[in-house]
């Protein structure tokens, strides 16, 4: 069940975005914080682990390569939510996440009303079902992307910034929910964020990359240094301990060395 990304390289054209990523194996149960600065391929590497774009070298999950996989596969065994919230047309969030489940065909069709409602209430949005996306506000369309995602009770999430409209709330009503279905359901989630607080009260891992590839992997606590967060955002930050024991990183000033073009 585990998540293996060996040699792994992907890139737009002669632009290469992520070099020769090498990552330790991905056990069920883990929630992998995906963070780094703006443009340095978090996105990137989520679509590509999706299938929605080329790469090279290894990415294989259940033992299958995922560029092999069949469309019908990748839907059924993995959930991407990309960055852009869903579009704000005339159907209503019910119908999004009913066609979610049709095109995915994961959900037995005599089980979906079942499945849309256990979903809907999981993330406290019962009263949406019925509203028009053209109607919601873009922190409620974020909510019904995530719902379509969710429903079909995919083995690897990849969600792309699945806070980014969210109060807050919302954003911690999302990530313990993710973190429910990751340790219940011994799924494999990768959340990529800019909300570093967020990621890290709640992930087991911490994937940072930098421009060409990775720049750490592993235990936030082990990880997360003030010249890792230098490396990776140029800025000079502390990371402490808050009451509950939550790392908490405080940003204090942006340094010279930003990790951008
Ligand atoms: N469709 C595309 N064609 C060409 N280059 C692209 C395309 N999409 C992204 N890029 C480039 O690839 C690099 C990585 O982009 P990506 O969106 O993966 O970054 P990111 O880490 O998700 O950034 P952000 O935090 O700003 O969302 C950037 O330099 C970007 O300009």
């Amino acid at each position: 069940m585990s998540l293996i990304i060996q040699n792994f390289q992907v890139g737009y054209g002669r632009n290469v975005i992520i070099k020769n990523l090498e990552l330790p194996a991905i056990t069920p149960g883990t929630l992998v914080a995906l963070i780094g600065s703006n443009g340095v391929g978090k996105s990137t590497l989520l679509k590509s682990l999706a299938g929605v774009m080329k790469f090279k070298g290894e990415a294989t999950f259940e033992q299958q390569p995922i560029a092999q996989m069949s469309q019908a596969k990748r839907m059924q065994h993995i959930g991407y939510l990309p960055q852009t919230l869903p579009q704000p047309t005339s159907l209503v969030a019910y119908e999004l996440v009913y066609s979610a489940c049709r095109a995915a065909a994961g959900v037995p069709v005599d089980n979906i009303n079942e499945a849309i409602e256990r979903v809907f209430k999981r993330l406290g949005i019962m009263p949406l079902a019925l509203k028009k996306m053209s109607e919601m506000s873009g922190g409620q369309r974020q909510m019904v992307g995530l719902a379509q995602v969710l429903v079909r009770q995919p083995k690897l999430l990849l969600l792309d910034e699945p806070t980014s409209a969210l109060d807050l709330h919302w954003q911690l009503n999302v990530l313990e929910t993710i973190k429910q279905q990751t340790e219940e359901h011994q799924r494999i989630a990768f959340v990529a964020s800019h909300d570093l607080n967020l990621a890290l009260r709640f992930c087991d891992q911490v994937l940072v990359l930098a421009k060409g590839g990775l720049l750490a992997m592993g235990a936030p606590k082990n990880v997360l240094t003030p010249e890792c967060l230098d490396q990776a955002f140029g800025i000079t930050a502390r990371i402490e301990a808050c009451s509950k024991g939550y790392p908490i990183i405080l940003a204090d000033s942006a340094s010279s060395s930003a990790n951008t073009d």
